[in-house]
């Protein structure tokens, strides 16, 4: 399997501060990643560090087998939110179009394959009949939606989604889990950052447990404890209270690093 993402012995150091130790990882093409851990364990700057927008203060990345990878319309990347506050609201379909920059020449402007994408994309994601309202009038589920539909209409091989199920209802959740698995079986590679697995669990192939910037798991996702483990949750609150590190370490069985 073509290898996507490589880390060797990546450091990330932020204000001085070291934020990853020494990170090796691979990610092969069609799998699908989870990255999980604690508040704070290093997750969010482990995606920013796949994707080169925070610099390795030591090791080597390489995206695509490549160590100088720039065709970054090749990757799609889903923030947990749209910054819908100020400045001029924007339609559902400016929104999603805006995902066909990447892919569009400075000489050239909108194209009818761009406008056939943006189409698609929104029709993947259930939101055509919502193309010419303001974003900011959407719910939560249809922004996030709107989002995923913009990374689709790059035509991405790699989506990289961060928390995509926070704040999302039970629907809206196995309705995320239905797309993803479309855009498995089409070969796609999704790496998603998550605290919960909920509806997406079957889709996982493979799961990465950071702590303090290190990796102290990889493999079968860990068990759910404590009140997220009882019957009848639903995973959907955000997690906005930091989750302590000792629950993630009973739920990967471990104290050790490695
Ligand atoms: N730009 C920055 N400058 C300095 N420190 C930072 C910066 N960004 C993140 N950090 C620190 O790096 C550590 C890891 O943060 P990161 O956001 O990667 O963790 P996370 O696992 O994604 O957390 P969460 O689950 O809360 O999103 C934290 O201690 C955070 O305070």
């Amino acid at each position: 399997m073509d290898a996507v993402f490589e880390l060797h012995d990546g450091h990330v150091r932020l204000d001085g501060r070291e934020i990853l130790h020494g990170i090796d990882l691979r990610i092969g093409a069609g799998e699908v990643v989870a990255l999980m851990g604690p508040n704070g364990s290093g997750k969010s700057t482990l995606v920013r560090a796949l994707l080169g927008l925070v610099p390795l203060s030591s090791g080597r990345r390489s995206v695509f087998g490549s160590a100088r990878f720039r065709d970054w319309a090749r990757i799609g990347y889903v923030p947990q939110r749209l910054d819908v506050g100020g400045g001029v609201p924007a339609t559902v379909r400016e929104i999603v179009a805006s995902g066909r920059i990447a892919r569009q020449s400075r000489f050239r402007p909108t194209s009818r394959a761009d406008r056939a994408a943006t189409g698609r994309a929104m029709a993947a994601l259930g939101v055509e009949h919502l193309a010419r309202q303001s974003v900011s009038h959407l719910s939560g589920g249809q922004q996030q939606r709107v989002l995923i539909a913009r990374a689709l209409a790059g035509e991405p091989d790699v989506l990289i989604m961060d928390e995509p199920l926070a704040g999302v209802d039970a629907e809206n959740q196995r309705a995320l889990a239905d797309t993803l698995s479309a855009l498995v079986a089409d070969g796609r590679t999704i790496v998603l950052v998550l605290h919960e697995l909920g509806p997406l669990e079957p889709l996982i192939t493979h799961s990465v447990v950071l702590e303090d910037g290190v990796i102290v798991h990889r493999g079968a996702p860990p068990e759910p404890t404590g009140e997220c483990a009882l019957p009848g949750h639903d995973h959907v609150h955000p997690h906005a209270e930091p989750e302590p590190a000792s629950l993630w370490r009973a739920r990967v069985g471990k104290t050790g690093r490695h």
